[in-house]
């Protein structure tokens, strides 16, 4: 351990601090540290050093104080080899990567974020899982491919303008490639590849990954060819009409925009808008069903949503259709747990589940409780810990599009139905399957229509 650098556990040759940790999921063990060592501590993955960081007073230091310091992303790591290093997820803080992020927020605005029209787009798409549901009703039903395809659909629809069948094996392949890659990027093989440059070459499990991203590429790849024949220059029907204007505008300027890039990132787009937002569905509906009562009773006219205004507003007319508003409400009850690499020539983790269940930070800091967003006065309050997207230049970049997919889809689907856990499914288990995105274990749903609608 160099001098100057942030304590921590005693370094083994070779192995460097990886005995300390549970390759399947460290969460718990970084806890653990944090407790012996402190909100910044370091660990040896391998030989290589990266340094921890805890609570959020440092993780805000960090990413808002010293963003820029902050912004990188390492570059030698399986998923860099994997992605070919293009794209914006794990871009490096530099030209390229400001370049495409500008891009998205701007064409995902013309498209509709924030509008109505994306709104009307997500509510289209919820019909059908509302059939979905319909179709399970006096049996169960297994959530998790009707919510992957469902966050699927809505950003695909934005992307390059298609939705598919949650029966469609193209879409099936190609979400259950990202689910599993998801895994594999933060898995035990993916340390074995990072810690160790000899073994890369060797065919073992992380090959996978390889594969699976090949395997979305070309599907991307045809997409691109498909609009490129299909297109009307300036008249661009989605993202990537969108791009191959842009491509066809810049020219040989030298910029970073390219064909290559295009097809990697709107796989990454694809990616990031699929694996979050269903996740964060399968976790809440996961808790809800085991927390009846924050369910709430039907609502009725004018009546107050689980007695909490903020949840969601009754739009005009007849048909009582949930509407998104930025004015009061924000998305209550779920806790996505995610973990970050940043690059400051050491590798930084950031722990953000450190941060959203932070002692001092919340009311009930381990708990599944509403009453987390809620001040004495039963008005919604964000707390500060509370920060699922992160915050700083790399803040979730599709932030607003993931609270109106969850706000819509939750409201929805609890106005018109009550979610049950199986008589015989026995105790939850809340223990999530650790990755680049946590998912609850495999569970079923009972759906039951509520009566007053
Ligand atoms: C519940 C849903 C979601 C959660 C909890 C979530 C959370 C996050 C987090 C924590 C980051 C990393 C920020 C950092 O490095 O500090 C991130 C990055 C990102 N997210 Fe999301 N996200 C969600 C949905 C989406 C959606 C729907 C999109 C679709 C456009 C999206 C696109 C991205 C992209 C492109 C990045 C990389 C940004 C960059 O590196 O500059 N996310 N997200």
């Amino acid at each position: 351990r160099p001098k100057n650098f942030p304590p921590g556990p005693p370094i083994l040759p070779v192995v460097g601090n990886l005995l300390e940790l549970n390759l399947e999921n460290p969460l718990k063990d970084f806890e653990r540290l944090r407790t012996t060592y402190g909100d910044v501590y370091s660990l040896f993955i391998g030989r290589k050093a990266a340094v921890v960081i805890n609570g959020l007073e440092t993780v805000k230091e960090a990413i808002m104080t010293k963003a820029a310091d902050f912004a990188g992303r390492p570059q030698d790591l399986l998923v860099n080899d994997v992605t070919q290093r293009k794209g914006v997820i794990l871009a490096d803080y530099g030209s390229s990567w400001r370049e495409h992020r500008r891009f998205a927020l701007m064409t995902l605005r013309n498209f509709g974020l924030g509008k109505k029209s994306m709104e009307n787009r997500i509510l289209d798409e919820i019909q059908y899982t509302i059939k979905t549901l319909e179709k399970s009703i006096g049996s169960t039903l297994c959530p998790r491919v009707m919510f992957h395809n469902a966050a699927s659909n809505i950003i695909c629809q934005v992307l390059f303008g298609a939705r598919y069948e949650y029966d469609d094996q193209r879409i099936k392949v190609i979400v259950q490639c990202f689910t599993e890659n998801a895994k594999i990027a933060n898995g035990p093989w993916a340390m074995v590849y990072d810690s160790i440059p000899g073994v890369r070459h060797l065919p073992l499990p992380f090959g996978k990954a390889f594969e699976n991203y090949k395997t979305c590429q070309d599907f991307a790849f045809r997409l691109v060819n498909e609009h490129k024949k299909t297109r009307v220059p300036n008249e661009p029907r989605d993202f990537l009409d969108c791009y191959l204007d842009e491509l066809e505008k810049r020219g040989d300027d030298g910029s970073s925009f390219s064909e290559e890039q295009l097809t990697n990132y709107i796989l990454d787009l694809h990616f990031a808008g699929t694996d979050t937002t269903s996740n964060t569905l399968l976790t809440a509906f996961l808790y809800l069903m085991n927390y009846p009562h924050v369910q709430g009773p039907p609502p009725q006219d004018n009546q107050r949503f689980m007695g909490h205004s903020h949840l969601y507003r009754v739009g005009p007319g007849r048909v009582r259709k949930p509407v998104f508003t930025t004015e009061k409400h924000e998305c209550g009850p779920f806790i996505p747990l995610f973990l970050l690499f940043r690059l400051q020539g050491t590798m930084i983790i950031q722990n953000m589940a450190s941060v959203l269940r932070e002692e001092g930070q919340w009311k009930f800091p381990h708990e599944f409780n509403p009453e987390n967003f809620l001040n004495e006065e039963g008005e919604f309050v964000k707390p500060e810990a509370f920060m699922p997207f992160s915050a700083g230049p790399r803040v979730c970049l599709g932030e607003s599009l993931a609270r109106m997919e969850l706000f819509l889809i939750l409201v929805t689907l609890l106005r018109k139905y009550k979610f049950i856990w199986p008589e015989d499914a026995g105790e939850p288990d809340y223990t999530p399957v650790y990755g680049v995105t946590l998912t609850p274990k495999a569970y079923r749903m009972k759906v039951q229509p509520r009566t007053s609608n």
